[in-house]
């Protein structure tokens, strides 16, 4: 059946001519996910894909696939190609194509589009005049001999003082991010003289200069370090995306909806400064450009910006927002860069509630925001960013209303007040070690048992351990094991019984396996999700990237093992590695 259209969970896998010609008759906007037969589809990317596909129940007008460029003709310049790619076309036609996981911009165009869609479609507006896009890329050569020009370029900018006063910074990074560029750091500071007088040199002569350095350095700034793609300059193809909004806009009073014309622009190709210049934010915002300059006060702002790490926190919606607006916070969540690598619906005890709301122990109206807390789910997150912790603590703002609507309007402590009570409808951890510790709490990490079988070769092994860590599993033990009948019974201790036992056992002694506990939360599932169906042919239809279609041979040779459950990794463990395991709760979002 190999080749054949199939619709598998999320995406249809594209991977002849002629399946490619079928997807191109689909009405709407297919979001096609380019991908090559040596690493699969872009995995960090379906996350978001699937909540899109759920929050806006487009089935008729919005459709994913995954598109293998080595078997179709037009995705020839992307052979070869490591980064992830993402086409969008609609009605057939390739509109618009994005390089790298840029998580937010994927999300920005599809929601643009099927917005788009939906008006044509509901007879408010004409469709636009699509510019096609031309997949060829005439300097694909020039790409591969030069690592040089895939590289990053940076920026140092500076929001100034006077943006930052009337609220008009997040407006400001937002344009940054949907003209392509990536805000790789930030930081909100007060300049000292001395940063002044060196970012702005080329200005020292002016005659107001004093007074701007004064200005510039008795409130705070924010200090962003810009990145772009440094290829964009030689062969950046011309591309249409639609203005990133989240929420469909009202057409202007004096402008009747029927004549709104799609919001149409071309991607930004050149500097960071000629953007802002375009857009007139420059009077807000300056930009150093110059290589050597950029890497000085990359070193003064951000000291550890070579060793950023990613921080993973712990978020938490409370009753009222869980139930009333879950899917706008989850998509400002995303908007905002953050990784939701874990998510849970957890109703909090009373002793739960009062550790989790301490902020609030001496309010009067304590005792209520127990009763509330304690009233219905909660929804507990585990989110992952560059400067997780300190980003989360910016976008929700205080602790309480009144509070945040004094400093911090655009805060989603304002944003999503509701309830009686004056508290924030969202929650963080105060610290990473906090973060830590709560992450711990609401998701207790669970053992089971996987085994990579004889036949895979030692570059598969390291592959798919690579998947192992990625994927956030720990491996707390592993041995090599030549598995003959008695060990092999320790761990197949189910189906010893089975007619096809025998051949099993023949399987495993052709050469050592690698017996590992992995340690995660939901480690049962999340372990047999990624090995994918017991029968290769049929996970490379279902599931193509899991190990088993990327590895497997077939049935008896599909590369990996994992426990069924809990209780029977509990008991294989034990088993196998003569360890005794605390049983964990094998559904934890029962728990
Ligand atoms: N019908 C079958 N014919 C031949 N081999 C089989 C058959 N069913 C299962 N097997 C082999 O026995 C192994 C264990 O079978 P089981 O039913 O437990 O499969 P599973 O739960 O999908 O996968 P695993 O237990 O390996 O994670 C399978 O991985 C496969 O190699």
């Amino acid at each position: 059946m190999a080749g054949k259209k199939r619709e598998i969970q999320l995406q249809a896998v594209i991977n002849t001519q002629s399946l490619w010609e079928e997807m191109l008759q689909n009405k709407g906007v297919t979001v096609i996910d380019v991908y090559q037969a040596w690493c699969g589809p872009c995995k960090a990317m379906q996350t978001l894909f699937r909540k899109l596909r759920n929050e806006l129940n487009e089935e008729e007008i919005l459709h994913f696939v995954v598109a293998e460029a080595d078997s179709i003709l037009a995705l020839q310049p992307f052979r070869d190609n490591c980064e992830p790619v993402f086409l969008f076309s609609v009605n057939g036609k390739i509109i618009s194509k994005i390089e790298g996981a840029n998580a937010p911009l994927v999300n920005h165009t599809i929601i643009n589009l099927v917005n788009e869609e939906r008006k044509i479609v509901a007879g408010e507006m004409d469709r636009p005049q699509y510019h096609e896009i031309t997949l060829g890329d005439p300097n694909a050569d020039a790409r591969k001999g030069s690592k040089e020009s895939i590289d990053q370029i940076f920026s140092i900018a500076i929001i100034k003082p006077e943006a930052m006063n009337t609220g008009k910074t997040i407006e400001i990074k937002e344009n940054i991010a949907n003209a392509g560029f990536v805000i790789e750091a930030e930081d909100n500071r007060v300049l000292t003289e001395n940063q002044v007088r060196d970012f702005y040199r080329q200005k020292s002569e002016q005659p107001d200069f004093e007074e701007f350095v004064s200005l510039m350095t008795t409130s705070l700034s924010c200090v962003l370090v810009v990145s772009r793609k440094k290829k964009q300059e030689f062969f950046w193809e011309e591309e249409i995306i639609t203005e990133p909004e989240t929420e469909p806009q009202e057409p202007p009073e004096d402008q009747p909806e029927m004549d709104t014309p799609p919001v149409v622009k071309k991607k930004w190709d050149s500097t960071l400064e000629e953007y802002l210049d375009k857009e007139n934010i420059h009077q807000f915002c300056d930009v150093e450009e110059d290589e050597e300059n950029v890497h000085k006060f990359i070193d003064i702002f951000f000291p550890d910006f070579k060793n950023i790490k990613l921080e993973k926190i712990l978020a938490l919606l409370r009753p009222d927002l869980f139930q009333a607006k879950k899917e706008d916070v989850l998509s400002i969540i995303l908007n905002e860069g953050f990784l939701i690598l874990m998510q849970r619906q957890v109703v909090l005890s009373e002793e739960e509630a009062r550790k989790l709301c301490k902020e609030y122990e001496n309010e009067d109206y304590f005792e209520n925001v127990i009763r509330y807390m304690t009233s219905g789910p909660s929804l507990a997150l585990v989110l992952v960013r560059e400067n997780g912790l300190q980003h989360w603590k910016e976008l929700i703002g205080p602790s309480t209303v009144q509070e945040a609507k004094q400093s911090l309007l655009k805060s989603l402590c304002v944003q999503f007040a509701m309830g009686s009570l004056p508290i924030n409808q969202l929650y963080g951890s105060d610290s990473l070690e906090a973060a830590e510790r709560d992450i711990q709490y609401f998701f207790p990490p669970q053992k089971t048992l996987a085994l990579i079988k004889p036949h895979v070769t030692p570059e598969q092994r390291e592959a798919i351990l690579h998947r192992i860590k990625e994927a956030g599993f720990e491996i707390i033990r592993i041995k090599e094991i030549l598995l003959l009948k008695e060990d092999a019974d320790k761990i197949y201790y189910k189906i010893t019984h089975k007619n096809f036992y025998n051949s099993v056992l023949e399987i495993l002694a052709t050469g050592p396996s690698l017996v590992m506990v992995l340690s995660k939360w939901n480690a049962v599932l999340d372990w047999r999700r990624m090995m994918g169906p017991t029968d290769p042919n049929e996970a490379k239809l279902l599931s193509p990237d899991s190990i088993r279609a990327q590895f497997g041979i077939s049935t008896l040779r599909n590369a990996v093992h994992g426990s069924t459950n809990a209780t029977e990794a509990v008991q294989a463990i034990q088993n196998i590695f003569e360890e005794i395991v605390p049983e964990n709760p094998e559904n934890p979002e029962e728990h």
